[in-house]
């Protein structure tokens, strides 16, 4: 099961509903440019690798609906499309990446309309399964951090359906089963849309791989108390001095570092942005009805005025990271984006 892909049968792309989960599995299909920009905004499609797939099926899936008969007319809506697909997050880098990949292989192959149609299409079911293998060999080398019986804490949910398939963070605890060890898992409830407690955990527990269910804050306590062995996140960019993922893993940093316990970061080569300092990355900042009410529920959770303050991501310093896994292998403090690149 993928989480995302192209439905050849109507033409459209076919993701999971995130925001359904756990309760209901349920596929829906996105056959405009606005419902996917709708998709991706309200985290019916979700996490950094996934995001940069959509990316590159939305341009595609622009380029099918495109009525222009010169490739000029087909390119201009193509990025027309990729716009505005790109401005509905804009924290993780994968998006704008797949997006730019589609665009780059249309403009530099495509010789007529009908041949840009075929080879956009081509070029993102190519994306989709390119995540597969990279998360596997993530996976493979990530593996062999892990021992027997370890207790791994992860936050939000780097698993398979924040990408394609398998996982990055949870790819590499997938690997670490596969290859015969026990690893207990101790997902965090991530606030405010609960991506650990929600997504985490049902994938982690469809896969029968033990899980826990943690609020955030107890992260700490369970490290000082030596119940957790290592971290593992994703990440949603990363430059040379910061990984940004999900609010919170800053605060798990800090903790991994005070209590000695390795702080691992998986991620594709697609998440680095070694072009980027601090000031031109920009930390999503979300609905205040997100912390305002809680899920659907219409009882307040925060008085009625009072201003909410709610980013999606933050940034952990280059210095609290252990180790970065990549498809690319394992790279270890002084961490070099350019290294990680050429592999
Ligand atoms: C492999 S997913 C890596 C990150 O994208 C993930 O950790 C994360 O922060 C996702 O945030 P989300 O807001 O759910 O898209």
């Amino acid at each position: 099961m993928r989480t995302i892909e192209w439905d050849d049968s109507d033409s459209s792309i076919k993701m999971i509903d995130q925001t359904l989960l756990p309760g209901e599995l349920k596929f829906i299909n996105c056959r405009n440019i606005a419902e996917v920009c709708e998709a991706i905004q309200s985290l019916r499609i979700r996490g950094a690798p996934a995001l940069g797939v959509c990316g590159a099926f939305g341009v595609a899936l622009s380029a099918q609906l495109s009525s222009a008969n010169t490739v000029e007319g087909m390119i201009k809506d193509m990025k027309t499309a990729g716009e505005a697909i790109k401005k509905t997050r804009p924290t993780a880098i994968n998006l704008g990446w797949g997006v730019d990949r589609v665009l780059q292989v249309a403009e530099e192959e495509g010789l007529d309309p009908q041949l840009i149609r075929n080879i956009a299409l081509e070029e993102a079911k190519n994306m989709a399964d390119e995540d597969v293998a990279v998360n596997k060999k993530i996976g493979k080398y990530g593996a062999k951090l892990l021992r027997d019986g370890d207790v791994v804490l992860t936050h939000c949910n780097a698993g398979r359906t924040a990408c394609v398939d398998w996982g990055t963070a949870l790819g590499v605890i997938r690997s670490a089963v596969a290859d015969g060890k026990k690893i207990t898992v101790i997902a965090c409830e991530t606030r405010p849309l609960n991506q650990g407690s929600r997504i985490t955990a049902w994938e982690l527990h469809e896969d029968k791989i033990p899980v826990q269910v943690i609020t955030d804050s107890t992260a700490g306590f369970l490290m000082s108390e030596g119940v957790i062995n290592k971290v593992i996140v994703g990440a949603d960019r990363i430059t040379q001095e910061f990984v940004y993922n999900k609010i919170g893993t800053y605060t798990h940093s800090v903790l991994a570092k005070e209590h000695n316990i390795p702080f691992y970061v998986a991620a594709p080569v697609s998440t680095l942005d070694p072009e980027s300092w601090e000031e031109n990355v920009q930390i999503e900042r979300r609905s205040e009805d997100e912390i305002r009410y809680i899920g659907s529920c219409k009882d307040l959770n925060v008085p009625a005025g009072v201003p909410i303050l709610n980013l999606a991501f933050d940034k952990t310093p280059m210095e609290n990271v252990s180790a970065i896994i990549t498809e690319n292998g394992v790279f270890y403090p002084p961490i070099l984006l350019d290294e990680i690149i050429l592999g």
